[in-house]
């Protein structure tokens, strides 16, 4: 495998999304995703699912109500995620700056840009890419501690998060036409960016690399 394009046609073959949402990332609404991305830091995805679990029974899970909700409400509600003071705090302030800046959900998946999103408090380029990636639906790809891992089996090593982004998209903008055989269809660049990480995980998460 020299390039992202031939990671993706051999994840492909493997039909690792076959029970997986068409964008992979979970949810009832594209506003879950927003906060299922600061929630999902430092821990385990099913400890996500139990957090959105709580909000979505207190049905919290849009901005007014994230800045409203009394606060030891809000840690409680998180707890499963670990961080509860921190990620608390971190989601209002956000819901509060996305409001004041953006005034609805909508407008900000339109308009929002990656570095409004680094500026905010607790958000590094994984979160900000997985906000704009699966939330936004913005043509960014998510990389994280799997997708190191995988190509640095194959032989690569990136310096930084940016290089790592960059080999991943690459390879797939350069590809396209190809891509379009694979898939049958002229399948959009947020919606492959989603699919292709989503791929990366599910096969780092099932130890098939392990057993080789
Ligand atoms: C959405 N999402 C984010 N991180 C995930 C993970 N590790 N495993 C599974 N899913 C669905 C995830």
């Amino acid at each position: 495998i020299s390039n992202s394009y031939e990671l993706l046609e051999f994840l492909k073959k493997q039909n690792l999304l076959k029970e997986e949402p068409s964008y992979w990332w979970p949810s009832s609404s594209d506003f879950e995703i927003l906060i299922g991305a600061i929630l999902t830091q430092n821990t385990k995805w099913t400890n996500v699912e139990k957090s959105l679990e709580n909000l979505k029974k207190l049905n919290i899970l849009n901005f007014e109500a994230i800045i409203e909700v009394n606060s030891t409400v809000l840690v409680e509600a998180i707890a499963p995620s670990g961080f509860k003071n921190q990620k608390s705090q971190r989601l209002k302030l956000l819901a509060k700056n996305i409001l004041e800046e953006f005034g609805s959900f909508d407008n900000f998946c339109q308009s929002v840009n990656r570095e409004w999103l680094l500026e905010q408090k607790g958000i590094g380029f994984e979160t900000a890419d997985a906000i704009l990636c699966y939330a936004c639906h913005q043509e960014f790809m998510v990389v994280d501690k799997y997708t190191q891992k995988l190509v640095s089996y194959m032989g690569f090593e990136f310096e930084t998060y940016e290089d790592l982004q960059a080999w991943c998209e690459y390879g797939i903008n350069e590809n396209l036409d190809k891509i379009f055989e694979l898939y049958g269809y002229e399948i959009s660049l947020n919606k492959l960016y989603c699919r292709f990480h989503g791929k990366i995980v599910e096969f780092m998460k099932s130890n098939r690399l392990k057993a080789r």
